[in-house]
């Protein structure tokens, strides 16, 4: 998902600074003067503004926000305190970094802060912001999110694609098994891509990718080439007027538009597809979309159009097919570094299941332990570890300080779920944690937040959790897991990279051990 200063590749730096420069120095002036007017203006009205470390002329603080945004953001809140204040080039930001600060914003002043910034590669891939993800507040976005909410992933839906997931599960399970008979080692982190693509691409076209043509590799670059759309840096977005001038001799626009192509053909052959059908064996989600285009008498105000279907098909690849997998692949890590609780989990899996049966969905509820390694693995890696950018719609005071409509809110979850405040030993990989505790991680309490809270929680909660408890609890029933070669636990490395999502670095490659 994206983030604040979102990253640019190498190339892209240097292009931006070359055609920034000569743009830069005609501007300094005149921005180092705006600027200095508009804080002694603060000053003389008394407006509280909250504390942040100091910015430079034009870029302001986008210097300070490293590779990881998620760990500078968090290094500099040390300094300067849970609601902090930065700004992004033109635009003002206030990140907020611990439990109490973001029931703030996303319980007591939720409406205030539930709209999302306009960027430009959101407003691209969103076929101008008719998305849900990434549409301002308004009577649009609140009809697009009732469709997801009620319709697309509501639970009875959820339940409905069920057998689309243990099938899918049981074929990876089987990919498997010849690793397992030599002892190989695979690429989990590709596996899990994959399974968490098959299992959306059938829910939202009703046929796995393969047989429409695409190939994992072929399907995978897409994905990924849309998330580095919507996490890029446009200049547009944080140098108002001057900036598309430089995003287009950068070539970013460029980009923007190729990656809109690729998933819109993609959209529109599936989608004539099933316009051109005769049968149907079960309804899929583009199958609910068209006939929500056909029947517009729930709407009032807003059309449901073509484009509405698209953007929100958008929204399901870009938002649900890396964090599921991301999280199953985190949670494996995690386990293979810790024998003891990888042990703990397998038993309690294995003793619900027959040997040489596969766990299904209606196990799922009794397996206590395995639902305390997800919510711990949550709590360390958060796939989107800043929530999705916000942006506040009026002023409000937080904390005491005084926070402006327009500015950008980023809420720092993976820093609030290692807060020492919240959590002992936070950096311990330790489900027992949550044995006796109410906690949970759907949006009621502030100090575990994976899928967000309030409005703009994420309404695909079910159908992520679906995937990642039925994947984890197979991976664990059908093998035992070693590390390659002889490898110790201590030499699994557990670096982050950041995209959309903050995913493992390095792939993760385990060896299966048939149990069965
Ligand atoms: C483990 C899996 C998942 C995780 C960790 C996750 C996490 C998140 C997070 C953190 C947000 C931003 C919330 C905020 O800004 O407060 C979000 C939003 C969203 N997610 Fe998910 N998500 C997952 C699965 C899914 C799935 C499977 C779908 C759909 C098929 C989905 C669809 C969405 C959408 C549409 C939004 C935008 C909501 C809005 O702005 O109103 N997510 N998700």
């Amino acid at each position: 998902m994206f983030c604040l200063k979102t990253l640019l590749e190498e190339t892209e730096v240097k292009a931006l600074l070359i055609t920034m420069w000569p743009i830069l120095l005609i501007l300094f002036p005149t921005l180092v003067f705006l600027m200095r007017n508009k804080f002694t203006k603060l000053v003389k009205e008394n407006k509280r503004i909250p504390p942040g470390p100091p910015k430079l002329p034009i870029i302001g603080n986008l210097h300070q926000i490293g590779a990881l945004p998620h760990h500078s953001l968090w290094q500099l809140s040390t300094r300067h305190g849970p609601v902090m204040r930065l700004q992004l080039g033109g635009v003002p930001a206030i990140v907020v970094s611990s439990a109490v600060a973001a029931t703030e914003v996303l319980k007591i002043h939720d409406l205030e802060c539930c709209s999302r910034p306009p960027l430009a590669g959101t407003g691209k891939l969103s076929y101008n912001y008719l998305d849900v993800g990434f549409s301002p507040y308004g009577e649009h976005r609140r009809e697009m999110r009732k469709i997801c909410v009620l319709k697309l992933f509501s639970l009875k839906s959820v339940q409905s694609f069920r057998f689309v997931r243990e099938e899918e599960v049981r074929s990876l399970v089987d990919s498997l098994r010849p690793s397992s008979l030599t002892e190989t080692p695979v690429n989990l982190s590709e596996k899990m891509f994959t399974l968490t693509a098959s299992i959306t691409f059938r829910i939202a076209f009703g046929k796995n990718f393969k047989e429409t043509g695409l190939d994992n590799d072929k399907f995978e670059e897409i994905i990924h080439r849309a998330q580095s759309v919507l996490r890029s840096f446009a200049s547009s977005d944080f140098f108002p007027y001057v900036g598309w001038i430089v995003d287009r001799l950068t070539g970013l626009h460029a980009k923007f538009e190729r990656s809109f192509r690729e998933l819109d053909d993609i959209f529109e052959r599936l989608i004539d597809e099933h316009l051109n059908r005769t049968s149907q064996d079960q309804e899929d989600i583009v199958d609910l979309m068209l006939r929500t285009e056909r029947d517009q008498s729930e709407f009032s105000e807003v059309q449901f159009t073509r484009d509405c279907t698209k953007a929100i098909l958008m929204n399901i690849f870009l938002a649900g097919v890396d964090t599921g997998a991301i999280t199953i692949t985190w949670a494996m890590a995690e386990l293979a570094k810790s024998p003891r609780v990888m042990r703990k989990a397998q038993n309690e899996v294995r003793s619900y299941v027959e040997k040489g049966e596969l766990v299904n969905e209606s196990d799922i509820h009794q397996l206590h332990y395995l639902r305390m390694v997800i919510k711990e693995t949550l709590r360390l890696h958060p796939a989107a570890p800043l929530l999705l950018p916000r942006e506040t719609m009026s002023q409000f005071k937080l904390f005491g300080y005084d926070v402006y409509p327009k500015t950008i809110l980023q809420v720092n979850v993976w820093a609030i779920g290692r807060d020492p405040d919240n959590w002992d030993k936070p950096e311990e990989f330790f489900p027992e944690r949550f044995m006796d505790s109410s906690i949970d991680y759907k949006g009621q309490h502030f100090e575990l937040l994976p899928f967000g809270a309030g409005p703009r929680g994420c309404p695909g909660i079910h159908m992520g959790m679906a995937m990642v408890e039925l994947t984890l609890a197979n991976l664990l029933c059908c093998f035992d897991w070693k590390l390659p070669d002889g490898m110790k636990e201590a030499d699994l490395d557990m670096d982050e990279a950041y995209g959309l999502t903050t995913y493992k670095k390095s792939p993760l490659k385990l060896v299966p051990i048939s149990y069965q």
